[in-house]
């Protein structure tokens, strides 16, 4: 029985039809705040206000998980990397903790699949923990269909939980050595791609890594997609080629978009999992707005295919959902532009 695929009530279009009337109408010439002009109508559409509510509470998860390609060299660190970066982000000493400070955003960290002991750590880390890391790719299913099931619906209930605590922005973060190979395998078999359109550096490796990992990337392709180097359904994409982790991603936004709470999308990962959220739930991906662009080739062709413009473009790669998070100012401003500038109709006689 297949995880219930359902369409996505879309951000309202009239709302989005008079902000951008709005816009024009501002005191600038036509167009002039370029891609704040549509974030700003996305908003409002989002929100279905125009102009739109100012952006207060905006909320962060962070979706941790290891992954069986690490023992294969895939990456330029070592996977005890994960559990480490799980105290740092508890802690709120990582990258995107900063950025969420300075930004009064809030970042919850989630065990869903780290191959390490958590249960130790404070507070509700290890509460949605599924797995202790997901398969090899290339040469198993990452997860079982029915943990990729269950995934999907405890990422659902975690955006739910921040919905719930009144979140008008969500940030999807990420943390797991490894994970760009299977975010690259989600991508190549979304979209009939083949290994070496996806393949990234990652953390930083190396030619002999990157070797490595463009062999395990076509062994996995070669393994599970059919001759179109596709793999049709959604929840065998996410068991065969994902992980637990990446499969509650996409529930999460899945659920976001279901319950019309807007997206600012990271990277590479982030991006894999709206890909197949899209999959899931047709026309999820117009609550998604791209935070930047990653340098990872991957991410490049899912942006492309979910219509989607970064809005930064830093060359970070650091994940996390600290490129989203850097773009929370602009988005902020988007809103505030369309708030409190005048009209030129006010300010110019007739
Ligand atoms: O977000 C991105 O596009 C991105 C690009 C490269 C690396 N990362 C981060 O680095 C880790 C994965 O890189 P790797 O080389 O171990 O596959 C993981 O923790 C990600 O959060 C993230
Ligand atoms: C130190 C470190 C921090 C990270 N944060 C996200 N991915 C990461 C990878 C490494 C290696």
């Amino acid at each position: 029985m297949p995880t219930q695929t359902s369409t996505i009530t879309p951000p309202d279009e009239r709302t989005h039809a008079a902000a951008l009337e709005r816009l024009d109408g501002l005191a600038k010439p036509l167009g002039s705040l370029g891609r704040l002009e549509q974030v700003g109508a996305w908003l409002a559409a989002c929100q279905g206000v125009c102009p739109p509510d100012p952006i207060e509470r905006v909320r962060a998860v962070v979706l941790a998980g290891d992954h069986g390609v690490t023992d294969s060299g895939v990456s330029a660190y070592p996977k005890d990397v994960t559990a480490a970066m799980v105290h740092a982000f508890v802690a709120g000493v990582a990258g995107v903790s900063v950025l969420a400070r300075q930004h009064g955003a809030t970042v919850r960290v989630l065990d869903i699949g780290v191959d390490a002991d958590l249960s130790s750590a404070p507070g509700d880390v290890t509460a949605h923990k599924l797995t202790r890391s997901s398969g090899p790719i290339d040469v198993t299913d990452a997860i079982s269909r029915d943990l990729a099931e269950r995934a999907i619906a405890v990422g659902a209930e975690i955006a739910d939980a921040e919905v719930d605590a009144g979140a008008q922005l969500l940030v999807l973060g990420d943390m797991g050595i490894g994970n760009t190979t299977p975010s690259a395998a989600l991508i190549a078999s979304s979209l009939g791609l083949e290994a070496d359109a996806v393949i990234g550096r990652g953390t930083g490796i190396d030619d002999a890594a990157r070797a490595r990992k463009l062999d395990v990337l076509a062994r996995a392709l070669a393994r599970v997609c059919d001759e179109d180097r596709r793999v049709a359904d959604p929840v065998a994409r996410l068991a065969a080629l994902g992980s637990a982790d990446l499969a509650a991603g996409a529930g999460f936004l899945v659920q976001a978009a279901r319950r019309g709470v807007p997206v600012l999308l990271d990277g590479v990962i982030a991006c894999a999992e709206a890909l197949v959220a899209a999959d899931l739930a047709p026309g999820a991906q117009a609550w998604f707005v791209a935070g930047h662009r990653s340098p990872e080739p991957a991410q490049a062709h899912a942006l492309a295919a979910l219509g989607l413009e970064p809005i930064l473009d830093l060359g970070m790669r650091l994940g996390e959902g600290s490129g989203a998070m850097a773009a929370v100012p602009l988005v902020r401003s988007a809103a505030l532009l369309m708030r409190e500038m005048a009209l030129l109709a006010d300010l110019v006689a007739p």
